[in-house]
């Protein structure tokens, strides 16, 4: 099974598997049938892609119920630091921050259950960051918390004196001034 479990629950890894021949490789980067066989029926309705340089920054976010959104990350180019963090009240990892390199050529994918504020850093020259998510963007019910909150303590993956980062993230509350309603379902 390409899933691999974190310890975070909902949070898994998947590692697609490659064919490779003469041409060169091939390989499913989503298939819902993977996803199901592993417990995980999610329909996802938007798909989004950004560019950025290195030191780019981009988090914490989050969208409000009930317009959460499950996202499946992963690199078409470059190299990037994931970091997610819990916050379903009642979680037994509520809190508490999850962090993988993605790259285009590890080809590996985070699936990042609701619930969790979601960030990245761009470790390479260039990242070409691509993901799916189940709930439509809803500008209205965006949330955030602050990339540099010291109750969190993140290792983003370089200086964070090199760190490019939105008005609008720095800005963003630290995690105890948010206001959001997630509670974790076993
Ligand atoms: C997220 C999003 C943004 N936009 C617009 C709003 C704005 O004009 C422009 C850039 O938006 P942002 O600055 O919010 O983009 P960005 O900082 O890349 O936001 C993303 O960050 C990562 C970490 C996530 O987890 C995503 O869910 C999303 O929040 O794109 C959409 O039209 N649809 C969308 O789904």
């Amino acid at each position: 099974m390409p899933l691999t479990a974190t310890g975070f629950p909902g949070l898994y890894i998947f590692e697609p598997v490659v064919h490779t021949d003469a041409r060169g490789y091939f390989f499913e980067s989503y298939n819902a049938n993977t996803f199901r066989e592993g417990g995980l029926d999610i329909q996802f309705r938007q798909d989004n892609q950004a560019r950025s340089t290195y030191g780019v920054l981009r988090g914490l976010h989050y969208q409000l119920d009930p317009y959460s959104q499950t996202k499946l990350i992963r690199v078409l180019e470059g190299r990037i630091w994931d970091v997610a963090v819990d916050i379903r009240k009642g979680s037994p990892t509520y809190g508490q921050v999850y962090t993988i390199e993605l790259s285009a050529e590890n080809k590996k994918q985070l699936l990042i259950p609701q619930g969790f504020a979601h960030g990245y850093s761009v470790l390479s020259p260039t990242a070409e960051v691509f993901y799916k998510c189940d709930n439509f963007y809803h500008k209205a019910s965006e949330g955030g918390i602050r990339y540099d909150d010291p109750s969190l303590n993140i290792d983003w993956g370089f200086p964070l004196a090199d760190a490019i980062i939105s008005g609008k993230d720095a800005e963003l509350p630290l995690l105890a001034d948010c206001r959001h309603n997630f509670t974790f379902q076993p």
